[in-house]
């Protein structure tokens, strides 16, 4: 019991000043982690023409992603593709010849069922209402972003992802030993050094603004690893679409909006601009 009042302390510490911890005796077992890279590496390993052109093992046509299309300089590149693959769609996988459905299902009880306690003890400790997490694996807006990072063809940095806040409520992350993911703290770029038993877990806008800015959605970005590919899990914790957030203390930081309405404007901004402008949008 001691020790876990201690834990939380630690995470709550780390959310508030860091928006970043990693975890180490999750409870899922290293397996889980090593068929789901194997399954990620077989998906990535498509020529290119079947990952754009039809839908995979049923998912959805528009999972796959690459570069940023946003884009509209050199600096806002990414060098990396992405599948994304929400809740909703797992349950509706219908080819399973390779293993890839039972695989992320399997992976997704198990961070989801790890999550769930996160976000539930994170959420006590700043009077976030509990409605909001009471049933992680029923959040079918919630999705996995399987990342794969190409070796760098500039000369210095390149990125393999762009500066970004996550817009979930919490974003929970199995990166393989390659490194290359940064946080900004104090505007300085600080590398999250990879740890085979750990999970990373970031603060989403989503928890930022449920917890009246006491916990920090913070900038984070890749850089391109060099002369190797890199992988990465990311676990979405998100709302359903027409959720309301909103802090239910005084006095509030940020007015009330439903998820849509910040994923629109998020969309809105990020193509006029090439950024996000987030939370600040939607101050008191
Ligand atoms: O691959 C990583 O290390 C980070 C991924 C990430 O930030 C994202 O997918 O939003
Ligand atoms: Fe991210």
């Amino acid at each position: 019991m001691y020790i876990f009042v201690v834990v939380v302390k630690q995470m709550v510490a780390a959310a508030k000043e860091w928006g970043f911890f990693q975890i180490v005796n999750h409870g899922i077992p290293k397996e889980v982690f090593e068929m789901m890279l194997v399954e990620e590496k077989k998906l990535f390993d498509r020529p290119f023409s079947s990952k754009v052109g039809e839908s995979i093992s049923g998912l959805s046509k528009n999972s796959y992603r690459w570069g940023n299309p946003n884009a509209s300089s050199p600096a806002q590149y990414s060098f990396s593709e992405a599948f994304h693959i929400t809740l909703s769609e797992i349950t509706k996988f219908s080819d399973d010849r390779n293993n890839f459905r039972t695989t992320v299902d399997l992976y997704v009880q198990e961070i989801a069922r790890v999550t769930q306690l996160i976000c539930e003890v994170l959420g006590k400790q700043v009077n976030v209402n509990s409605k909001y997490f009471e049933n992680i694996y029923e959040l079918k807006n919630s999705f996995l972003r399987l990342n794969k990072y190409h070796p760098r063809v500039f000369g210095s940095e390149v990125f393999g992802l762009v500066p970004h806040t996550d817009t979930s409520f919490l974003t929970i992350l199995f990166q393989d030993q390659i490194g290359g993911l940064e946080l900004k703290k104090n505007e300085q770029w600080i590398s999250v050094k990879p740890c085979s038993e750990a999970l990373t877990v970031n603060i989403g806008d989503m928890f930022q603004a449920l917890s009246n800015g006491v916990y920090q959605s913070v900038r984070h970005r890749v850089i391109s690893p060099v002369n190797m590919e890199r992988l990465s899990i990311a676990f979405f914790v998100c709302p359903n679409l027409e959720t309301e957030i909103e802090y239910f203390g005084h006095p509030k930081k940020y007015r009330r909006f439903s998820f849509r309405e910040y994923k629109e404007q998020s969309e809105r901004d990020v193509k006029e601009t090439g950024d996000k402008v987030g939370l600040s949008r939607f101050l008191n």
